[in-house]
């Protein structure tokens, strides 16, 4: 199992975001907004198909990893927290209290 979590590459992301480092490409995303970050995202999407069909293992590892990177990207953008993403997953496994639990925390 990977010592790393979505919830890790979601701080790597909103620190960066911040840095203002000119070689950051999550700098350059987030300046360039949402649209061109929407639009990256979709590329990857495309990749990751593409690489699905061909039945490329190595390729759907590396399109897949880009997919999520981009996806993180887009939520940080919106202002959208993974937490919600995955309280909304979770809630779809019909665990109980999953939805009392999650209207709860959002106050
Ligand atoms: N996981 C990623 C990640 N995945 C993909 N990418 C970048 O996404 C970019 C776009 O991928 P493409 O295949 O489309 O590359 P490209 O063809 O050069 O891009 P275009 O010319 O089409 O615009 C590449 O520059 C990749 O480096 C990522 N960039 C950053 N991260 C993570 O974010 C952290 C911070 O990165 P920086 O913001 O660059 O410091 C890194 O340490 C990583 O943990």
């Amino acid at each position: 199992m990977a010592e790393f979590s979505l919830s890790e590459l979601e701080t790597i992301i909103a620190q960066r975001a911040q840095s203002g480092d000119p070689d950051s490409w999550t700098v350059k995303l987030f300046a360039k907004g949402m649209d061109k970050a929407a639009q990256k995202l979709g590329e990857e999407a495309v990749e990751t198909v593409i690489a699905a069909i061909k039945g490329d293992k190595k390729a759907l590892v590396s399109e897949s990893a880009d997919l999520i990177y981009h996806w993180l990207v887009v939520l940080g953008i919106a202002g959208v927290p993974l937490d919600d993403v995955l309280r909304e997953l979770e809630s779809r496994t019909g665990r109980s209290g999953v939805a009392e639990k999650a209207s709860r925390s959002k106050g």
